[in-house]
C-alpha cells in the first residue's frame, strides 16, 4: 500500500468525537478538495494526515506503516502541511522561515547545502516572494504570511502537501495563482477549501465531512449537486456544467419573507476563466 492513507480514523476530544472513521486513500500526485461547514473536522482529520495528531481509533499510514512506525523526522520529510493560522517567531525574515522547511532534510550541526538553498529559492520563486525574502514576518500582510508558509512547506519538498484554507487570505489573483501552482505540482494534495467553485476547479477528487463523518466522496461532478450542497451546506443552489468543471451558483430566499430562492451569487472564483 504506497502513499498516504487514513484507514477508519476516529478523534475524540473530551467525550466529543470531532472526526468519526473516515477512511482516505491518496493517488499519487492527485489533489484532494476537503470541504464541509464548519466545525465539520477538517482541521482535525489534516492533522491526523499530518501526524500531528494521534488517531484515538484506526490508522494513518504512510506506504503502509503507522506514522508511528515511519518516525517523525522521516514523516516530516515526506508530507508538509501549512495550518490555518501558521505563525512564527516574529523576527525571522521570509527567507528564514522558508529555510525552516529544509530542516528535516539536513543533518544535525552542519550547514545548509547548495540543494538546501536552491530548494529555498525555488520555493520562493514559485510563491512569489523574491522580492520578499528580507522581509521581517511581522511587517508581512495576511497574504504574504500565507505565502511564506506555504514557500515554507514547498522547500520541504516533500511528496504529500497538507494545506488547510490556504486562500482564505488571498486576493482573487494569488488564489488562483495558487491553486495552479498546487494543481501542477507532482505532490499529493490534500487541501480544505470552503469555495466550492475553487475546489471544483482545481480538485480531482472532493471528500465531503458533515459532523466528524464523511458524507460523499468523489470527483466535482459526481459530487457538487444541488440535493448535496442543500444536505450539507442547507443553501440551495444551481449547478451547470462547464466543459471541465461544476459551476456553482448560490440560491439564497428574497430576505426575511421567507418565500423560495429568488437571488443569485456567485463567489468571485466562478467568473473566472
Ligand atoms: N482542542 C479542541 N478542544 C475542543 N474542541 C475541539 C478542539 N479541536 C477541535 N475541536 C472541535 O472539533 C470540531 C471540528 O473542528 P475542526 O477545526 O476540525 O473543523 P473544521 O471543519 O476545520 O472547521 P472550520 O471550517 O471552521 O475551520 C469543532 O466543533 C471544534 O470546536
Amino acid at each position: 500500500m504506497t502513499g498516504l492513507r487514513a484507514d477508519r480514523v476516529v478523534r475524540r476530544i473530551g467525550d466529543k468525537v470531532v472526526v468519526d472513521g473516515v477512511t482516505l486513500s491518496l493517488s499519487p500526485g492527485e489533489t484532494v478538495g476537503l470541504l464541509g461547514p464548519n466545525g465539520s473536522g477538517k482541521s482535525t482529520l489534516l492533522r491526523l494526515l499530518a501526524g500531528v495528531l494521534a488517531p484515538s481509533a484506526g490508522a494513518v499510514t504512510l506506504d503502509g506503516r503507522t506514522l508511528t512506525e515511519v518516525g517523525r523526522r522521516a514523516t516530516a520529510r515526506r508530507i508538509a502541511s501549512v495550518e490555518q493560522h501558521a505563525d512564527t517567531r516574529t523576527e525571522l525574515t521570509v527567507r528564514d522561515i522558508v529555510a525552516l522547511g529544509r530542516i528535516p532534510h539536513r543533518r544535525a550541526w552542519t550547514p545548509p547545502t547548495a540543494a538546501d538553498a536552491e530548494a529555498v529559492t525555488e520555493a520562493l520563486r514559485r510563491t512569489g516572494l523574491t522580492d520578499r525574502a528580507g522581509q521581517s514576518w511581522h511587517t508581512l500582510s495576511g497574504g504574504e504570511r500565507q505565502r511564506t508558509q506555504i514557500a515554507r512547506a514547498l522547500a520541504q519538498e516533500p511528496r504529500e502537501l497538507l494545506l488547510d484554507e490556504p486562500t482564505n487570505h488571498l486576493d482573487i489573483q494569488h488564489q488562483l495563482d495558487l491553486l495552479d501552482l498546487v494543481a501542477s505540482l507532482p505532490v499529493t494534495t490534500v487541501i480544505a477549501l470552503h469555495d466550492l467553485n475553487l475546489a471544483s476547479m482545481y480538485c480531482d477528487r472532493l471528500l465531503v465531512l458533515r459532523d466528524g463523518r464523511a458524507v460523499t466522496e468523489g470527483t466535482p461532478a459526481e459530487v457538487l449537486t444541488p440535493a448535496l450542497i442543500e444536505q450539507v451546506y442547507g443553501v440551495g443552489a444551481e449547478v451547470t456544467h462547464d466543459p471541465g468543471h461544476p459551476v456553482i451558483r448560490f440560491l439564497r430566499p428574497a430576505a426575511g419573507d421567507g418565500s423560495p430562492p429568488k437571488r443569485s451569487v456567485t463567489s468571485a472564483a466562478s467568473t473566472a476563466p
